[in-house]
Formats: structure tokens, sequence, C-alpha cells
């Protein structure tokens, strides 16, 4: 899984980005502003969901355009390309095609695997409960690429369900019946399949190289029963409750994913900002481990600033450990001499400047 070239029409700030893709490394540098996330939040976009930012994709056809944008890719040794966008006259409804027929977002998954580091995320153990639950799921869709499909019937069930127990006239019990029957099918299948990511990820990270990296352990806090026929149960006894609520209390759609650093058997929120940074690369390095070895390909890595935000060993390490393994890592910083070490061989260069990219030849700084 990687791409072998990229290419924006009127995303963001990019009118028409073209970019052949380094196989192993993407460097990409430019000022603040410049452009650079947008490139690795194009990426995103090319896995289901709403892509790194959660952007509103209105947002994001370029404002000085025609309206509309494309973002497509070619795979790296696989005959297939893969684009999404919208059109300028419905600039809500986000399109997928795959080699040129239309297909649903969730297809995606079954081409690539893309998980994201962004400065966004040094809150990840600060705030609520959903950006985490987001986070485990987008490591669990790159081992169930089903998992997309489950999470969406889950919450499109749970949403009707929420609508039939807020409306005034009653509603047909058997229809009730029918929603809940499916969260369940489909919450059972979400659970197991975070069950089976969290317990392969917790022994991977104990076998893993962390090297200076904090070591993170990793389980899952449910609010609610895993077997479907429990969850059944739940979600019946708990009708007036969650109308009272006005959502549903019981179900996957709140489990919490608790992370400890286990040097100091510590809570991640009571952990530095660089301890906690320092276990989610621990954790997304021995997640590109276990798809490998699970999928036999390698997924895409998106480190947007992360490069920055290490001290120079870290830094170092860091690079070191992506030079062992074998996926495809696009990342972004202000200054080209914060990749200064990381592998020439399939590396790609690029400086970023109002939305323009202009291929950069490597250079090695002087103080290297
Ligand atoms: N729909 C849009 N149309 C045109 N420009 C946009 C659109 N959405 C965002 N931008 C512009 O994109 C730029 C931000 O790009 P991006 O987030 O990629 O910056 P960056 O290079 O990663 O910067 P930083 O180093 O500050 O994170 C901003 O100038 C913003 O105004």
């Amino acid at each position: 899984m990687a791409l072998s070239s990229l290419s924006l029409t009127q995303f963001r700030n990019h009118e028409a980005t073209r970019l052949q893709a380094g196989a192993r490394f993407n460097v990409i540098w430019g000022d603040n502003g410049a452009g650079k996330t947008n490139i690795l939040e194009a990426i995103s976009l090319l896995a289901p969901g709403r892509g790194m930012r959660r952007a509103a994709i209105e947002q994001m056809a370029r404002q000085q355009g025609p309206g509309g944008f494309t973002v497509a890719a070619a795979l790296l040794g696989e005959d297939v390309r893969i684009g999404t966008g919208t059109a300028s006259d419905s600039p809500s409804r986000r399109q997928v095609r795959v080699n040129g027929a239309a297909a649903a977002a969730n297809n995606l998954a079954d081409w690539l695997a893309v998980v994201w580091l962004t400065p966004a995320m040094d809150r990840l153990f600060l705030e609520s409960a959903g950006g985490r639950r987001r986070f485990l799921d987008r490591l669990v869709l790159a081992l169930h690429p089903a998992h997309a499909r489950h999470a969406a019937r889950y919450e499109a069930a749970m949403r009707e369900r929420n609508r039939l127990l807020a409306a005034e006239r009653p509603a047909d019990p058997g229809w009730i019946d029918a929603l809940e029957a499916r969260m369940a099918e489909h919450g059972a299948a979400i659970a197991l399949a975070r069950a089976d990511t969290l317990d392969a990820l917790d022994l991977q990270i104990g076998a893993l190289e962390t090297g200076p990296f904090a070591q993170p352990s990793l389980a899952l806090e449910r609010k609610g029963p895993v077997e479907a026929d429990a969850l059944i149960a739940a979600l019946r006894s708990g009708r007036s409750r969650d109308a009272a609520a006005g959502r549903a209390l019981a179900g996957p759609h709140r489990d919490d994913l608790i992370v400890t650093m286990r040097q100091k058997g510590q809570a991640a929120a009571l952990c530095s900002t660089g301890e906690q940074k320092a276990m989610l690369i621990a954790i997304i390095l021995a997640h590109a481990d276990l798809v490998a070895e699970r999928r036999g390909s390698r997924l895409i890595l998106l480190l947007d600033e992360v490069a920055a935000h290490l001290d120079p060993a870290r830094r170092a390490a860091l690079y070191e450990q992506l030079a062992d393994r074998s996926g495809q890592v696009w990342m972004t910083g202000t200054d080209a001499s914060l990749f200064d070490a990381v592998p020439l061989a399939g590396r790609a260069d690029w400086c970023v400047s109002g939305g323009v990219v202009a291929a950069q030849a490597r250079t090695i700084s002087a103080d290297q």
C-alpha cells in the first residue's frame, strides 16, 4: 500500500499539484500556511472517513476556483487509480472513484490504509473520548477493512433509533426492535474488531524496540455489553432512559481507549507532552508492523509536524525506526534541515509555497 503519484486539483490552496511519490519517504517543507498539511489531508481522504482534519467536505474546494475538487492517486505496483472529490454543482456530496468507476467511500479501505499523527493529536489524551475512539478506529480499519461499513451501519441505525425515541408520537416498537437488532449485529462486530486490534497491538508494543520512546499499554473502557444478544437486551431495557437522554447510553459508540505509560504505570493524560507524543509514535510503529504481518503490506503514515516536536535524539530514533520498516511515509515540517537524517533511498523532497509545490534535489545542510 503506497502511492506512486498524487494529484490535487482545486483542493484547498492547491490549484493543480502533481507529485511523483518516493516509494519510502516523502518530505514536504515550507513556511506556515504554505499548503503542506493540505497535501497530507488530501491523502487522508483517499481512505474512508472525514480525513485527518475532520473538516466539512464543502470547505475543501479552492475558494478562488470554479467549485469542486479532485484528489487522485495511482497505487504503487498495482494497476489501480483511486480518487475522491466533489462536483461544483454538489459541493457537499463526496464522490469516490476506483479505476474510473463510482464506488462507495468505505470501499477505499480495501485499497489503502492510512494512519496519521497531527499537532491536534497532542491533546488526544486530554480531551474527550471521541478523538481517542476515532484514533483507535483508524488503527482497527487498517486491520479490518469491514470496520468502516460496520461503523457506518451501526451509526445509521443508532441515529434512526434516537430520532424515533425522541419523536412525539410513539414509534412502531417492531421498527425500534429491528433498529436495535441492527445496532447489536454491527456493534458486536465493532467490539470484536477493536478487541482483536488492541490485544494484538498491546503484544506488538511489548515486542517493540522503543529506544528512547515511552512504551504505552492499551486497554478499552467499554460502555455496554459486547455480545449481540446482551447489547440488544441493554438497548431494549434502556429505551426510556435513552429517550430522556436524547441518545443511546450503552454501546460501542461510547467506548474509550485507555493508554498508560508502562515504565511509570501512569495514565497518559498525566504524562508530559513529549511522553504522550512518544507513546503515540510507539503505537503507530507497532501498528505498522502488525498491519504488515497481517495484511502482507505496509500502510501509509502521515506525520504532520512530528519531526519539529522531537529532540534531535528522538528524531534520529524515529527515522531509524521508519527506515527499518518498508512502508511509505509522508512528513511535513517548516525547515528542510529537520529531515537531514532521513535516508535518501526511495526519498522525494518538495518545497511548498502558496499552494505551489516544487520538487527539490536533496541537499545536505552544513551542520550534518
Ligand atoms: N478551501 C480553501 N481554498 C483556498 N485556500 C485554502 C482553503 N482551505 C485552506 N486554505 C489555505 O490553506 C493554507 C493552509 O494550508 P496548510 O494547513 O496546508 O498549511 P501548512 O503548510 O501545513 O502550514 P503550518 O506550517 O502553519 O501548519 C492557509 O493559507 C489557508 O488559508
